[in-house]
């Protein structure tokens, strides 16, 4: 299967990018709010969190449905600027009438990056009621991810061990390459089951390493699939 097979790619114009993206995420919610009655959404740090606190509040939805957890969260305090939940609460919550805070998904601070990971995933098995066996769970509805420079994605980054976790939906990280070190991250088994998974990012960095993932260079990004749902490239032409 060429990587065309396997993610569509689409460029969106600048001054349309963050409405686009953030109009393909109500369309995913409006689809899964009619079939389910809640939107399960995981959201990245970094770049994401302003293009989401542009976009997000200019949509047409029912927040009391929305369900947000993280891809990953840097283990810090909360009123640290590198807590990504901390970026969250003070540019994007305030302007969603109707979301209830409590249905954002934070991690547990002040405790082992092993025992936060442990708590974060207790706390995405409650958001699904179906048969632990059944393959719906753990189906997230839409994921929206980041990607760096160097191709990682969430916590996973080129050549860590952590990309091997295969026995469990989150995992810890204490020795992340980008600051801060101590990091809980969602991991593949995951990610991969996904319906909708939509890579997000602006500038030519972003362009160049989805060529190296075309030509068959591997990235974490790169082992991000989606065979039984939607997984597109939503970057801003360059
Ligand atoms: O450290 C992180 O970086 C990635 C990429 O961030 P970006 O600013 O280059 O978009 C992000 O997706 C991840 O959540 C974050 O922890």
């Amino acid at each position: 299967m060429s990587s065309e097979d396997k993610f569509l790619v689409t460029a969106v114009a600048a001054d349309q990018y963050i409405t686009t993206l953030c109009e393909k995420i109500g369309d995913i919610a409006t689809e899964a709010i009619s079939s389910r009655d809640v939107f399960l959404l995981g959201v990245s740090g970094g770049s994401i969190i302003n293009f989401l606190a542009e976009g997000l509040p200019k949509i047409s939805t029912d927040w009391s449905k929305w369900k947000i957890f993280l891809c990953d969260e840097r283990l810090v305090p909360v009123d640290d600027p590198e807590s990504t939940y901390g970026c969250y609460k003070q540019k994007l919550l305030p302007l969603l009438t109707g979301f209830p805070e409590e249905n954002f998904i934070q991690a547990k601070l002040g405790v082992s990056g092993e025992e936060s990971a442990q708590d974060y995933e207790s706390k995405l098995k409650a958001l699904w009621t179906d048969d632990p066996n059944s393959a719906s769970y753990g189906m997230s509805d839409c994921l929206l991810l980041g990607v760096g420079p160097d191709g990682h994605t969430c916590s996973l980054f080129p050549g860590h061990p952590v990309l091997n976790v295969a026995d469990r939906w989150v995992t810890n990280i204490e020795d992340s390459p980008k600051p801060p070190p101590s990091r809980i991250t969602l991991t593949y088994p995951f990610i991969n089951k996904a319906t909708n998974i939509l890579i997000a990012g602006k500038g030519k960095e972003k362009w160049s390493i989805l060529e190296k993932v075309k030509n068959g260079e591997d990235f974490p990004i790169g082992r991000v699939e989606n065979p039984g749902g939607i997984l597109e490239w939503v970057l801003e032409a360059v």
